[in-house]
């Protein structure tokens, strides 16, 4: 049997614009002999939040590991800033500026909440502890937990933990995979504020998966959707109809 034809990457209008902090350019990928992401195109403002939506295994997960480096892009470019990035390894994308919270938080649940943050401060001489500083003063509850192992925080205080370790790095791009899941609402509100904050913060974009989708919008300035692997609709939040981002995740 002969190999299906390659199908040519479809930009939707305004998912990527060229003075982008993080563009992605017709990407494909997926795991192993897996193909998951048909040319993908995505771009993440500069010092603005772009919020990917879309259902249960459409492969948001997969593209955002495609761009840290942990999956290898089969075709098409990610550019980090004016460099291309699609090559390197993933501890090079991240002296790049890229940080990455996946889901599930990736705390190391012995170590203390300060032995978290400085594992990775030890792991890169190039920073300071004034970094570990200015993420505290973005999440002050963890300041009264910084001798507690991360395995006994709840759910919401391990996310702002993950948060607090990528922002060590002072990353010019920071990926987070669903912040709220599993989380209560208080707290919910916390990381909130905190990303707000961030955004706020000169030279840092975020690109926010989100199933929450009102959570999601009110961060965003860009969003876009993805269906089987590619995005299917993109632009400015400013812009969007209501209900029209829910319209499409009911498909
Ligand atoms: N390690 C893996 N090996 C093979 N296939 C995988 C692997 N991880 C995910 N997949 C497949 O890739 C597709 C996309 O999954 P992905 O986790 O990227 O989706 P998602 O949109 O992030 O969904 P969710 O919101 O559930 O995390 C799914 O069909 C999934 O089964």
């Amino acid at each position: 049997m002969s190999a299906p034809a390659i199908a040519p990457a479809t930009v939707v209008d305004g998912a990527v614009r060229d003075d982008d902090l993080l563009r992605i350019e017709a990407v494909d990928g997926g795991h192993g002999s897996t193909a998951v992401l048909f040319g993908v195109s995505l771009g993440v403002p500069r010092n603005g939040l772009c919020c990917l939506m879309g259902r249960n295994g459409v492969g948001k997960s997969t593209l955002m590991s495609t761009i840290v480096g942990l999956l290898r892009a089969r075709r098409g470019r990610i550019v980090l800033d004016g460099e291309d990035v699609t090559k390197l390894k993933p501890y090079e994308r991240a002296r790049a500026g890229i940080a990455f919270v996946p889901q599930g938080r990736d705390c190391f649940p012995q170590l203390t909440v300060m032995e978290n943050l400085r594992v990775v401060q030890e792991a890169r001489r190039d920073l300071d502890r004034g970094a570990i500083d200015e993420a505290l003063d973005l999440f002050p509850r963890l300041r009264g937990l910084l001798d507690r192992p991360a395995g006994f925080l709840s759910g919401g205080q391990m996310q702002q933990l993950a948060i607090a370790r990528a922002l060590v790095t002072r990353p010019k791009l920071l990926l987070l995979d669903e912040p709220t899941e599993g989380i209560q609402p208080s707290i919910i509100l916390e990381i909130e504020d905190a990303i707000a904050q961030l955004k706020r913060s000169a030279g840092l974009s975020i690109l926010l998966v989100e199933q929450y989708v009102d959570f999601a919008l009110r961060l965003a300035e860009r969003y876009a959707v993805m269906d089987a692997g590619r995005v299917i609709d993109a632009g400015e939040t400013a812009a969007l109809e209501d209900g029209h981002v829910r319209r499409l995740l009911a498909v």
